[in-house]
This record gives C-alpha cells, sequence and structure tokens, in this order.
C-alpha cells in the first residue's frame, strides 16, 4: 500500500493575516515533509524511542503514545516490542483528521502487538499499568496551567521503574542564549528549502499555539511529580528529548 506524502508548501504564499496554527487536513495531508524539515533530530529521537523501549518496557504492561499524529513513535514502538510480552500500546490524538490518517499508517505494516488508536485530549484519558509513555512533541501544545497535572497523572500511571519519554521544543532564559539557538533552527529550516516568507509566517502562526518551557522548567517539573531520575537524552539545538524513570 502507498501512502500518500506531500510537500509542505502551507506557508509559501502570502496569508494577509497569518491564522493561529492547526492540525487539520491540511498539516495532516504534509505533516511528515512537514515535522522532519523543521524539527531537527525528529528521525534520531524515534530510533532512540525505539531503544528505549526495547531497555524500558515490561511484559503485560501498556505503552502510551499521547499526541501520537500519524503514529510515527506508535510504529517504532510496536516494532520495538515482542509479541509474546503482552504488551499493548495505546495511541491517541486530539486531531480527527490525524487519527483518521494514522488509523492508515498502522494498518499498512503488519504486527502482532496490539494497538488502540483513540481520538482523545490526553488531559482526560486514564493512564494505568503503563511501563512506557512517550509524549513526543505535544507537551508544548498543552494550556500550561494543565501540564503539571498531566505529568502527575502520567507518573501516578507508570509502574516502578517505568518511564515518560518526552520530546520538545525548549528555550533558553538566557535571551542572548536564545537568540543563538533559534538562529541555529532558522538555519536549519533554510537548508531545508524553507524561505524567509515561510519561516515568518509560520513563526506568527506558532505564537500563542506553541508554548515552550526551558530545560530547567521541564527538569523541576518532572521532580516535582516524583520522577526519581529525570534528564535530556538526546538535544539537537532547541529541541530535545528527556527521559524520566519513576
Ligand atoms: N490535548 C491534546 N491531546 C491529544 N493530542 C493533542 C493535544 N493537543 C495537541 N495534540 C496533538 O499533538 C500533535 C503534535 S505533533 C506530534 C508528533 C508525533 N508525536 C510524532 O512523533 O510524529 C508535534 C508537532 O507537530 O510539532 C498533533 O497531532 C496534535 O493534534
Ligand atoms: O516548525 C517549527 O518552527 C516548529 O517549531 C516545529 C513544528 C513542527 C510541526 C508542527 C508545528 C511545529
Amino acid at each position: 500500500m502507498k501512502l500518500p506524502t506531500q510537500k509542505d508548501t502551507l506557508y509559501n504564499v502570502v496569508h494577509e493575516a497569518v491564522g493561529a496554527f492547526q492540525f487539520d487536513e491540511s498539516v495532516v495531508a504534509v505533516f511528515p515533509d512537514m515535522i522532519s524539515r523543521s524539527v531537527p533530530g525528529y528521525q534520531t529521537i524515534l530510533t532512540g524511542i525505539g531503544e528505549l523501549t526495547k531497555l524500558h518496557a515490561k511484559a503485560h504492561t501498556r505503552l502510551y503514545d499521547l499526541g501520537c499524529s500519524l503514529g510515527a513513535a506508535t510504529l517504532t514502538m510496536r516494532r520495538a516490542l515482542d509479541a509474546e510480552a503482552g504488551c499493548s500500546i495505546i495511541a491517541l490524538d486530539n486531531s480527527s483528521a490525524m487519527v483518521e490518517r494514522a488509523h492508515e499508517y498502522l494498518q499498512a505494516f503488519h504486527s502482532d502487538v496490539p494497538v488502540e488508536l483513540h481520538c482523545a485530549d490526553m488531559c482526560d484519558f486514564e493512564i494505568s499499568n503503563a511501563s512506557v509513555v512517550v509524549i513526543n512533541f505535544t507537551l508544548q501544545f498543552i494550556n500550561p496551567e494543565q501540564r503539571q497535572p498531566l505529568i502527575q497523572k502520567i507518573y501516578d500511571g507508570l509502574v516502578p521503574g517505568g518511564v515518560l519519554i518526552l520530546s520538545e521544543k525548549i528555550h533558553f532564559e538566557d535571551t542572548t542564549l536564545q537568540a543563538s539557538i533559534e538562529h541555529m533552527h532558522w538555519q536549519f529550516k533554510r537548508a531545508n528549502g524553507y524561505s524567509e516568507l515561510e519561516i515568518s509566517q509560520k513563526r506568527s502562526s506558532l505564537e500563542n499555539v506553541l508554548i515552550s518551557d526551558s530545560e530547567q522548567t521541564h527538569l523541576q517539573r518532572l521532580k516535582t511529580v516524583g520522577f526519581s531520575s529525570a534528564g535530556i537524552w538526546f538535544q539537537a539545538y532547541n529541541f530535545a528529548s528527556f527521559i524520566a524513570v519513576k
């Protein structure tokens, strides 16, 4: 089965007033191209999620992919799991357009590991008996006030020794360092073929939609909810992936 993927040209024409970024049908159609050309380290993080799954998944537990989009992290986790271990994966996203397309992606490859796919808000979803929880670039879209209760709920739903893998766009609290790292990200986008117009319009559309935290805020929050160990296992410019162990 050939899955259609298109080049991201959404911000290539001048928009009189750039609207707030939404995960609608137009984004779904270009999503694999958009995320791989916009997020440095995205593929390496997916590979790492597979390795960390092999290391931390426990028999007869659940693995969660919260904010799964088209299910890229679910696919890597599913490949990493031994079907005999009695694990299941629960993937969810609150964009119905994403979930519809994710169904097609997941069905395109065979596996004996059960996967449940839900259209749901991760803030309202029950998490229990979890050994691995992945939030790959989605906490940044959650209302900042809901972030700590959500991370607390995940901690409570993990089995002892279970892990949270949390990837995020982060910012430096120091404005000089922030300007340098932002420059590196924009250079990455230019090198991947995005024009100044595309970079600037996408930036406007993400304002007040993607609200990043600093590394310190993430680590403090993980510590506050109870994780015994937490740190960054991968970083490319202002995109980092944390691992936290219960
Ligand atoms: N409250 C919410 N509940 C559930 N989903 C949500 C919520 N808010 C936003 N989303 C969903 O979070 C996803 C974020 S993309 C994740 C990439 C994926 N993880 C990947 O590994 O390819 C990252 C990005 O585009 O930068 C979108 O599909 C939203 O619909
Ligand atoms: O494109 C950006 O500037 C980003 O920060 C990453 C991103 C990737 C895909 C959707 C929204 C944000």
